[in-house]
């Protein structure tokens, strides 16, 4: 068993000769047995990315590796459920049970995929045409937690979802992976229901990784500012808005904080909107094993390429006078 779940070095992906990069130079670990959300704005490339690592699309460049090999060789142990939710409309659930567990022998857990449809008070015999969104979303995850897979694969498992089924499958995933190891990798945007259930973080912005690691460890990694004046040198300023007087910023920072500035550990949510509404951030991935040589490599490798660009000092700029 690898304490790997999932890995991918300068993946890049483009759909058609000429195409867009959906995805580009994405280079990430995802340790074994997290829960790991995948955030990142309309576009930005989760789904392709989930796509890749359930073994349906192809790199362009680099390579995505699951549990410690190439995604279709492991695509016993992994389960996938894909935005679209698709399932056999004129199979009963009760038949598609079935055909999950005729597909994993083995492995199948029938317990688990009938609780989980219990749970929604859906009846075993009604077609899989017949039901709502919401509904077929609860199916798709039964068939998927069925298999017992060791990666769990989501895009946007929750989007159809009720609250109330939200919150309980949430739960059911939780304790399943909490239970059985199983890591889980969630694409979402609802960034409320990410805050407890996950521990680690990837953030996408235009195809390319712009945050991961251990969610911990990337909030402490940053300080939310606010004052009315003082320097912010020599820190990096991922967002900095003006309210009147009041100056507010997430920041990264590279050594002592003037104490002319009030400091607090921003939520999940600030983080992400910070980096979400300040594309040219620096890029920063954080191991879990060793923050420091990570947090110095990520930022020697931002001010190098910011260097090529010759725009460190526009940067730095644009970033001070962002305002939302
Ligand atoms: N089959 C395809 N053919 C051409 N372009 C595609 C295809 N699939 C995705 N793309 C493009 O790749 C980019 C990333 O799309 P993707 O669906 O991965 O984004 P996403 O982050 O999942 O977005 P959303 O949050 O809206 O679901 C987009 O620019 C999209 O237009």
């Amino acid at each position: 068993m690898t304490d790997t779940a999932m890995e991918a070095a300068a993946l890049g992906r483009r759909f058609g000769r000429d195409g867009d990069w959906a995805l580009w130079d994405c280079t990430f670990r995802l340790p074994a047995g997290r829960v790991c959300a995948i955030v990142g704005p309309n576009g930005a490339g989760k789904s392709t990315l989930l796509a890749h690592a359930a073994g349906l699309l192809r790199p362009t460049e680099g390579t995505v590796t699951v549990l410690g090999t190439t995604p279709a060789e492991a695509r016993e142990r992994l389960a996938y459920v894909a935005q679209d939710k698709p399932l056999y409309p004129q199979l009963s659930i009760a038949e598609t049970l079935r055909m999950g567990r005729e597909l994993n022998p083995g492995r199948w857990d029938q317990g688990v995929a009938e609780r989980i449809v219990a749970d929604g008070d859906l009846d075993p015999h009604a077609r899989v045409r017949t039901l709502s969104g919401g509904q077929r979303t609860r199916v798709a995850l039964a068939l998927a937690l069925g298999k017992r897979p060791e990666l769990l694969l989501l895009d946007e498992p929750m989007a159809d979802l009720d609250p109330l089924a939200r919150h309980q499958l949430m739960g059911v995933l939780m304790a399943d992976a909490a239970e059985n190891g199983t890591t889980v990798v969630m694409s979402s945007h609802v960034i409320a229901e990410l805050e407890d259930a996950c521990d680690h973080l990837l953030l996408i912005g235009g195809g390319h990784v712009r945050l991961a690691g251990p969610l911990d460890d990337l909030l402490a990694a940053h300080v939310l500012v606010t004052g009315q004046d003082g320097d912010l040198d020599p820190h990096t300023v991922v967002e900095s808005r003006t309210t009147g007087r009041q100056l507010t910023a997430l920041i990264r920072p590279n050594g002592p904080i003037d104490e002319a500035w009030q400091t607090a550990e921003p939520s999940l949510e600030e983080l992400v909107l910070a980096h979400l509404r300040s594309p040219e951030a620096p890029v920063l991935t954080l191991t879990g094993e060793d923050e420091a040589d990570a947090f110095e490599a990520d930022e020697q490798e931002a001010d190098a390429e910011e260097a090529d660009a010759e725009e460190a000092d526009a940067e730095e700029a644009d970033a001070e006078e962002t305002t939302v």
